[in-house]
């Protein structure tokens, strides 16, 4: 069966979130059958851009570019210079002190990016970390209902466990 469809996906979010570990799982689950994984996989901090691209079980390519948090202050030229489908925003749930960052970010995109809320997937990830804040808890201190007025979706998961992931790759499908 020939490819459908080539998605390209901007992944965003603060310094240590998870970001590429993330790429990482989607990448193993795509090329296996595994969705559980325990085993540890090592990232380093990216500079620059990276881009990976995978292939779901229906055949569809995604192009998942990250940008390292390094570049992050650039994201919104590199997001004017190249059309994205979607916008993945990875958050770290164990950094409170984040938050601020992770709002004016969050406004920002809301504000000046023309993409509509159901193309924009915000992840809580390292959920069940010792640590972590819980989805209300982010949701009220990131103020989500008065950016996104609820229409914004949200995924939690635990890139350490791949808790989720099947989620996250089935809002990339659909
Ligand atoms: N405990 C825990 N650690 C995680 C989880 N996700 C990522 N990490 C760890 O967090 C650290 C940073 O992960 P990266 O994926 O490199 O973070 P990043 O967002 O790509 O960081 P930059 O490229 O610097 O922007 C690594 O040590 C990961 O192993 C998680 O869900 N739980
Ligand atoms: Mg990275």
């Amino acid at each position: 069966m020939s490819d459908i469809l080539t998605k390209k996906i901007l992944i965003l979010g603060s310094r240590w979130s998870g970001k590429s570990l993330l790429i990482k799982r989607l990448e193993e689950i795509c090329s296996s059958s595994k969705t559980n994984h325990d085993e540890f996989l090592y990232t380093t901090a990216t500079i620059g851009k990276t881009l990976t691209v995978i292939k779901n079980k229906r055949n569809q390519l995604f192009e998942l570019h990250e940008l390292g948090s390094t570049l992050g202050c650039l994201w919104k030229t590199f997001y004017m210079s190249t059309h994205f489908d979607k916008i993945i925003y990875v958050i770290d749930s164990t950094q409170p002190w984040s938050i601020s960052f992770t709002f004016e970010q969050l406004r920002e995109i809301c504000e000046q990016i023309p993409i509509k809320p159901k193309n924009i997937l915000l992840v809580f990830n390292k959920t069940n970390e010792i640590n972590s804040l819980n989805k209300a808890t982010l949701i009220e201190l990131l103020d989500l209902d008065s950016i996104w007025k609820g229409e914004v979706e949200i995924i939690e998961t635990n890139a350490r466990t791949g808790m989720n992931l099947s989620s996250l790759l089935d809002w990339l499908t659909h």
